[in-house]
This record gives structure tokens, C-alpha cells and sequence, in this order.
């Protein structure tokens, strides 16, 4: 065996994030729009008979056993009784620790890629059931859709949504979520809307619940948000530390990235409903 394999592991913004409640295990259940957007980290995945993982190199402070690209890997390898192993190798232009969902996407793009390469015929649906032990996150990834979610992100209705070209800035530290689930001054309470509801969009159901806890513990977030807010309606994705701000053309966006890329990193990138993965692997 020979194959390999180098497939997209995009991005995704959450439009709005509200918390509406606290599970027993401690868990924070939510209510989301997750959508995808036009950058990418890259995987390659080469399926070899030896059984072995490898991964040709490591991210920095992340541990080889705790990358989620080699505990996808291995999760199905133990899942589906295979005796293949892989070689896999990242391209990383996503920010960690950003709430663009960068390490959920390696998972997911492992799992689905694998499943590919070692012809285990499971569905999205068994691949999402598995990649939820990863993260909450992992499932919209494999499938692949712009979505409403709730739970903790793992009942996923899928959705269309409009798709702005976006401004996204990155005020350079990361955000630790479980420190910002674990704040008391957490806004836990919102009361559930309908998905209907959310997909009217417009203020007051479009806001990130997160976004006052964040601002306060990550001074330099508080400041882009702030920056971001005199030009446009700007919003946390995840637990940040990215923001995002949405624009009619891809040229307003630019404008606005420009301006904020004297101070920080930025991108412009357009909102998808489906995800690049999706669609490289349907070229296949
Ligand atoms: C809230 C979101 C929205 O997209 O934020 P981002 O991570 O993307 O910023 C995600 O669902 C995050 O999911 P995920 O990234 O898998 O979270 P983890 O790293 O596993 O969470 C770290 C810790 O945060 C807490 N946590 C996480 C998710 C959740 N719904 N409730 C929680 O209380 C738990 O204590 C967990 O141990
Ligand atoms: N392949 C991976 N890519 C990114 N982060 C990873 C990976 N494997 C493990 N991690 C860990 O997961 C954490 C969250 O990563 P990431 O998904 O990029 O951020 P977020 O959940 O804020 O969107 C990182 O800080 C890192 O410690």
C-alpha cells in the first residue's frame, strides 16, 4: 500500500455563541452558528502496512502524544481493528489557541482523510460520534456543513448562512477556554432561541456570551475588539483570542485589514457553508 493524500483543514468562526446552561460533568452547553471559512491548514496523509503513526513534525509545546492529529489517528486505528498505520505531516497557518478551531480541524480532517486512505467505509456520522472524544468541536468538522449547534457543539443542524467576506484579527496571545469557562463572572444563563430565530440574525441574538469574561482577563483583546468595533460590528469566535468583523465585498474587508495590520496579525478570508474538505474529497 501507497496512497497518500493532502486534504484542507479549514477554519470556522462561531457567528454567535450563547450559554445557556451548565451540565453536571461541569460541561457548558451553548447555542452556535458554526461556519467555515478560506484558510486552511494542510495535512498529508501517506497509509502504510506497518501499523505505526508517525508525524514528520511536531508542533511547538504541543506533545507528540497529545497532538490531536496523532490521538485522531489512533482513536481509529483502535476503533475500526486496522492493522494500517500512517504518515501524516502538517502545514500550519492557523493559529493555536485562536477559537478558529484549528486543532479540532486536524482531528477531523485525520479521521475523515484515514477513513479514506484505509477504506473503512464509516460514515460521517460514526466519524463524528468519534471525533466528540476529541473535542466538542471535531464533529462540525466532519460534517462538513455550516451549522447550528447545540449541546456542547455535538447537535448539529445543518444550515445556510450568508457568506460575508471577512476580517479577522489575531491580538497575538492565546486564550486558555477552560480558564474562561471556569470564570465565575461567566455568563451562563441566556435564555435557548429557536434556530429559526437565530438565523434572522441582527443584534441583540448575534453576540459571543464569552466576549465580556475575555475582554477582561485579555486586556489586548479588549483593545482590538474596541479598535475593531469603531469600524464595524466586531465579534469574539470561540473563546477567542481571534475576532472577526463581517463585510459585504472582499475589498472592504481588505480595507480593514490593512488598517489593522500596522498593529496586528490579520486575514481576510469568505465565509463557506461547506468545508474544503468536503469538497476535495468529492474531487477524488
Ligand atoms: C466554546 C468553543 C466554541 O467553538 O470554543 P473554541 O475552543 O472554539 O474557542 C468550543 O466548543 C470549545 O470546545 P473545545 O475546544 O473542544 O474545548 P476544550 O478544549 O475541550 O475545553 C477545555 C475545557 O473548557 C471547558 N468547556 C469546554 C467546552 C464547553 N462547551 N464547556 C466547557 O465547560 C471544559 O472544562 C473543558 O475541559
Ligand atoms: N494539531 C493541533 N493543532 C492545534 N492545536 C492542537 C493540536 N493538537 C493539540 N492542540 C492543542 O489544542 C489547543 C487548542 O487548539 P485550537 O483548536 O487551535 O484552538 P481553539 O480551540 O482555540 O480554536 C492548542 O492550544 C494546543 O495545545
Amino acid at each position: 500500500m501507497n496512497a497518500q493524500l493532502r486534504l484542507p483543514a479549514p477554519a470556522k468562526l462561531n457567528r454567535m455563541l450563547h450559554i445557556v446552561g451548565r451540565r453536571e460533568d461541569g460541561y457548558h452547553t451553548l447555542q452556535t452558528l458554526f461556519q467555515f471559512i478560506d484558510l486552511n491548514d494542510h495535512l498529508t496523509l501517506a497509509a502504510h502496512d506497518d501499523g505505526e503513526i508517525h508525524l514528520t513534525h511536531e508542533l511547538s509545546g504541543v506533545n507528540h502524544d497529545d497532538n490531536l492529529i496523532v490521538r485522531a489517528a489512533r482513536l481509529l486505528q483502535r476503533h475500526s481493528g486496522t492493522r494500517l498505520g500512517a504518515t501524516l505531516s502538517i502545514e500550519k497557518q492557523l493559529p493555536m489557541g485562536g477559537g478558529l478551531g484549528g486543532g479540532s480541524s486536524n482531528a477531523a480532517t485525520t479521521l475523515v482523510g484515514l477513513n479514506h486512505l484505509w477504506q473503512l467505509h464509516l460514515s460521517l456520522d460514526e466519524l463524528a460520534r468519534l471525533g466528540l472524544q476529541l473535542g466538542a468541536d471535531v464533529p462540525v468538522f466532519v460534517h462538513g456543513h455550516s451549522a447550528w449547534a447545540e449541546g456542547v457543539g455535538e447537535q448539529l443542524t445543518a444550515v445556510t448562512l450568508d457568506t460575508p467576506w471577512f476580517a479577522i484579527i489575531h491580538p497575538g496571545i492565546s486564550v486558555s477556554t477552560l480558564d474562561v469557562f471556569q470564570d465565575p463572572q461567566l455568563t451562563r444563563d441566556s435564555r435557548p432561541i429557536t434556530m429559526a430565530r437565530a438565523l434572522q440574525g441582527g443584534a441583540p441574538e448575534w453576540r459571543n456570551d464569552c466576549e465580556a469574561v475575555v475582554k477582561e482577563r485579555y486586556p489586548p483583546i479588549a483593545e482590538a475588539l474596541d479598535w475593531l468595533a469603531q469600524h464595524a460590528s466586531s465579534r469574539l469566535t470561540g473563546t477567542g483570542a481571534c475576532l472577526f468583523a463581517a463585510f459585504e465585498t472582499q475589498q472592504a474587508a481588505q480595507a480593514i485589514a490593512q488598517l489593522a495590520g500596522q498593529r496586528w496579525p490579520t486575514w481576510v478570508a469568505r465565509g463557506l457553508n461547506t468545508s474544503p474538505l468536503h469538497d476535495a474529497l468529492g474531487c477524488l
